[in-house]
């Protein structure tokens, strides 16, 4: 599905990212850890393609496709999904408009006509319903007044709807509280699937109790240093990265 090879960028010509390689099979779950300012939120930005990360050595592979070259619109319909790519607010345009036009916009980059409204409406009742999302909600102008556990709402309803090959769920400095907690990880566990991959970046091993993942990676200074089981997350809440970084450093 993924597949980085030695993936160094910079930003502002400062470099974070110092030899990355990771590979996310179909139907993995993968959970990225690592103290503050380790890359964490940079390597899900350069995976998506934002701009403003240089990719100075290496390269991302989706499905065996180079996609360096690729701008983050036409990797998002090739099927990366990044949470929180779309954080603005839009007065006006509901949850579900703003969710018609992203579906299409897919479709038109594939060369297919826009889905029937009929079959859009389909798979909105479908999607909330599984996701246990209220209808009213689905009306609400996108993230005007959202509170974080909605916000997290639209984002697991924006993956639901897109329905991404690799989704890449930055919760890092998301402040999830334990309801935004629970919503993230039964959407998770609700959509992924053996077609699908998850990374999940996160601070929290608490949540990797509800999305159990198949291997943990710490970052550190901008390259993966350790790689486990879940059991490693654990091993991390009792003992802090010390002792990682001590590894690291000798
Ligand atoms: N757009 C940017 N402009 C300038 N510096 C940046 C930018 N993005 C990231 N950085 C810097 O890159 C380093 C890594 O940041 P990043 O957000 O990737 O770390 P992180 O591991 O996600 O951290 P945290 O756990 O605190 O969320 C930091 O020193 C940060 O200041």
């Amino acid at each position: 599905m993924l597949k980085i090879e030695n993936l160094h960028a910079s930003v502002e010509d400062k470099a974070i990212l110092r030899g990355i390689n990771l590979e996310v099979k179909a139907g993995e779950v993968h959970a990225i850890m690592g103290p503050n300012g380790s890359g964490k939120s940079t390597l899900a930005s350069v995976i998506a393609g934002k701009e403003e990360y240089e990719v100075t050595e290496g390269s991302i592979f989706l499905e065996n496709e180079d996609i360096d070259e690729l701008a983050a619109e036409e990797r998002a319909h090739k099927g990366i999904f990044l949470s929180f790519q779309y954080p603005v607010e839009i007065p006006g345009v509901s949850v579900t408009n703003f969710m018609k036009t992203a579906i299409n916009e897919t479709r038109k980059s594939k060369g297919l006509e826009d889905m029937p409204a009929k079959d859009m409406l389909k798979l909105i009742r479908e999607k909330s319903e599984l996701l246990e999302i209220d209808r009213k909600f689905l009306s609400r102008s996108l993230n005007e007044g959202f509170s974080g556990g909605e916000k997290k709402r639209n984002e697991i309803f924006q993956m639901a709807m897109l329905e991404p090959k690799l989704a890449i769920l930055d919760e890092t400095d998301s402040g999830l509280d334990i309801d935004a907690l629970r919503i993230v990880a039964n959407g998770v566990n609700k959509l992924k699937s053996k077609d699908n991959a998850v990374i999940v970046i996160t601070h929290y091993q608490r949540l990797l109790d509800y999305i159990v993942p198949d291997f943990v990676h710490v970052l550190y200074n901008g390259r993966i240093v350790k790689s486990g089981g879940k059991e490693l997350a654990h091993e991390l809440e009792e003992k802090g990265y010390d002792w990682i970084k001590e590894e690291v450093n000798a």
